[in-house]
């Protein structure tokens, strides 16, 4: 089993290091190879995704991923910033399955930015598309303005795109994976605006069809984001594009008391995937030894089960990560009174003895 590690940058470096050192503390053999990427790679090489991170990449059985970015670098030509890497490595490996899910562990209803009731067993799963969309929409660009309200003006334009086929695959992994759990799908879209988005709903709608078993709502963007924090556990899938997902994964974070809580899967058709915490390299706290490792720890975990057939370490790791929580130690953006303190290693390492 090979295992591409991209650290990136920021609190990439830190978190991924927990990451590795509980990998390293089961029994398994794996081959792990780190390489650069992001600011990292463009320091070293001149490109934030170099060929050979790139070739990497492809040949690994999965690929275990911390974060790339700095403000540093937001004055480079879009092509060359560290964020270009991980949009680079999704679209060249065809990752557009994203799993993201919000689990509130029972010990951190307190640190929740909602009332404890309301996130109290919560178990969510965000399914964002992950390849196309804003995000690869083309045509993008910067152009002076024939029409509008400003003729003349400068003026930029990104596309907004889905293709039939795209959300058709989405769809039935969001319909796949609620037939394992809650058996509930809500498709979340701006079909009330949007022409990508009335595609969006009918196909979802059509593809449902296929999916009896499965209960499927359709709701407003705007309206979700609200309902996610006035009544989070009415959900159990939600199905999304690929912006309104980032989005609400985010806010859907902080439910589970941190965005350091959130780990992602990225699959392919092949089901080769990408394993990274939901947050970004955190350059405010980045060097610091503060970062919560867990989401790239439970990444790691999310790698075993889904990418590497080995389901019974992962849940080994989940349960440790538990474990740890029910001894009281929290990084600081999961912290509150009664509990203690730790860094970035030392989380790690109680995560690596709760493994023994
Ligand atoms: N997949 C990725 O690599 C990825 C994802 C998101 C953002 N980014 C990039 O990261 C950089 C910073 O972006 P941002 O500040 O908007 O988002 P961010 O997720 O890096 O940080 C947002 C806030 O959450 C905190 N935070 C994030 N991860 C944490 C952790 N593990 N433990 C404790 N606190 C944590 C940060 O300290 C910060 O206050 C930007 O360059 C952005 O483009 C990269
Ligand atoms: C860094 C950025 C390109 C990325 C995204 O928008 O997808 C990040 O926010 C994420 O959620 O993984
Ligand atoms: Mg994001």
């Amino acid at each position: 089993m090979k295992i591409a590690v991209l650290p990136g940058d920021g609190i990439g470096t830190e978190i991924v290091a927990e990451a590795v050192k509980v990998l390293k503390a089961l029994d398994l053999k794996f081959e792990l190879e780190t390489a650069p990427v992001g600011g990292a790679a463009y320091e070293a090489a001149g490109h934030p995704l170099p060929d050979s991170t790139l070739k990497l990449a492809r040949e690994a059985d999965a690929i275990l991923f911390g974060a790339v970015g700095d403000w540093k670098y937001d004055k480079l030509d879009r092509p060359l910033r560290p964020e270009q890497a991980i949009l680079g490595l999704r679209k060249a490996l065809g990752l557009f399955a994203n799993f993201r899910p919000a689990i509130c562990y029972e010990q951190l209803t307190h640190a929740s930015s909602l009332k404890p009731e309301l996130v109290a067993g919560l178990d969510i799963l965000i399914i964002r598309e992950l390849t196309g969309d804003i995000y690869f929409g083309q045509p993008r660009g910067r152009r002076v303005a024939t029409d509008g309200h400003f003729p003349g003006a400068e003026e930029a334009f990104d596309t907004m795109r889905y293709s039939r086929p795209e959300i058709e695959r989405i769809a039935r992994v969001a319909f796949e994976a609620a037939r394992k759990r809650g058996k509930k799908v809500t498709s979340v879209d701006k079909a009330n605006v949007l022409e990508t988005f009335q595609l969006w709903k009918d196909v979802v709608t059509e593809v449902h069809k296929d999916y009896q078993d499965v209960q499927l709502d359709h709701m407003y963007v705007d309206n979700a984001a609200m309902q996610l924090v006035k009544a989070p556990k009415a959900f159990d899938v939600i199905v999304t594009g690929n912006m309104f997902g980032d989005i609400l994964s985010d806010e859907a974070s902080m439910l589970t008391g941190s965005i350091g809580m959130l780990p992602s899967a990225s699959l392919n058709d092949k089901k080769q995937g990408l394993y990274e915490p939901s947050h970004g390299s955190a350059p405010d706290i980045a060097g610091k030894g503060v970062a919560n490792p867990l989401a790239t720890i439970l990444s790691a975990a999310m790698m075993l089960r889904f990418s590497l057939g080995q389901a019974e370490a992962a849940d080994r790791i989940e349960a440790a990560v538990k474990q740890v929580l029910a001894l009281g130690l929290r990084t600081p953006d999961i912290y509150s009174e009664g509990t203690t303190r730790v860094g970035t290693v030392q989380m790690g390492d109680a995560v690596v003895n709760a493994l023994r």
